[in-house]
């Protein structure tokens, strides 16, 4: 796995090994309610990471603190090395929003909303160059949307504003990606060729934070996980952390769990099925499983 930097403005300060970094974080917010207290995980570089916990465990809140749109009590940020305000100087971090955030009836085409994704690299003026024109029409052919730059955002599908989005990234080449609820109406076919491009994204070296409910999808193309609940509850690698316990923790009655029995009536069987969403997840003796997929068998050990 090549988990170089791709850009080389990162190498002078950033730790080539450093992620996200964030040590005992707390945030308040002014109505005086503590979102998050004593946040403590990292998040290597080259891996794609889910975010996890029920409504209201402070998953967004979390992101906006990466993103620097809140501040923090306590605690400390660091992104590939550096302090959150240095990293967005730089342009090394993109968030991509959840569907409900965003104004869809708002005029503006989709080569447009990716172009904003230059922005941070464009001077004062905000013209864009030949440069951000080509990163505009790259960002947009590897997402498979080239063909829609000239639609209103508005016209498309769920699954091709998530694409969209995902191109603005993209064209910032951003290297710390945090994805707000990625698969929310968005169907099977479309949640596979976004899993397909996360995974070229990690294998170029970024950081891929991902926010789901979406639990069976999980241990299938995630590498890790931090689970949180007004802290982190635990955080590290998939199959250490996505346990049958930690997941009781996080979500409590939350969940849907469903302990099979044998046909003939005898003793449980060690199989349990979490739902937090459509998808469920499968737990067997205590682990998670993954959905195995015929992409996974044609890609190199
Ligand atoms: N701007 C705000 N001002 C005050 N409290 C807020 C604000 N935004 C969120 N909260 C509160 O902070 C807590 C965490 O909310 P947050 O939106 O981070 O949760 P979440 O895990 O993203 O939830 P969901 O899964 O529903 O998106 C909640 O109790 C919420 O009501």
């Amino acid at each position: 796995m090549n988990i170089q930097p791709a850009r080389a403005d990162i190498d002078q300060a950033a730790d080539p090994a450093g992620g996200i970094c964030v040590k005992q974080a707390t945030v308040t917010y002014r109505s005086g309610l503590t979102a998050l207290h004593d946040v403590t995980f990292e998040v290597p570089r080259g891996t794609i990471t889910a975010l996890v916990g029920v409504n209201g465990a402070g998953k967004s809140t979390l992101f906006k603190a990466i993103m620097g749109f809140v501040r923090l009590a306590r605690g400390s940020i660091n992104l590939l090395g550096m302090p959150v305000k240095e990293a967005l100087k730089r342009n090394l971090v993109a968030y991509v929003p959840q569907s409900e955030d965003v104004d869809w009836n708002f005029p503006i085409l989709v080569e447009d909303v990716v172009m904003m994704g230059r922005y941070g690299h464009m001077g004062f003026t905000r013209r864009p160059k030949a440069a951000d024109r080509k990163a505009v029409e790259a960002a947009l052919a590897r997402v498979d949307m080239a063909g829609f730059r000239k639609r209103q955002i508005g016209e498309l599908s769920g699954g091709q504003k998530k694409r969209v989005f995902l191109a603005r990234a993209l064209a910032q080449d951003s290297q710390v990606i945090l994805l707000d609820e990625p698969f929310t109406g968005v169907d099977v076919k479309t949640e596979d060729q976004i899993i397909a491009l996360l995974r070229d994204l990690r294998d170029e070296g970024r950081v891929m934070f991902v926010s789901t409910h979406n639990l069976g999808s999980v241990p299938e193309f995630c590498d890790r996980c931090v689970l949180v609940k007004g802290t982190v509850l635990a955080y590290g690698p998939i199959e250490e952390t996505f346990t049958q316990a930690n997941l009781e923790k996080a979500f409590g009655g939350v969940l849907r769990h469903v302990i099979l029995h044998d046909q003939a009536g005898g003793p449980a069987q060690p199989f349990g099925v979490f739902s937090d969403d459509e998808r469920p997840l499968v737990i067997h003796e205590g682990r998670a499983t993954a959905r195995r997929r015929e992409a996974d068998d044609e890609r190199p050990e």
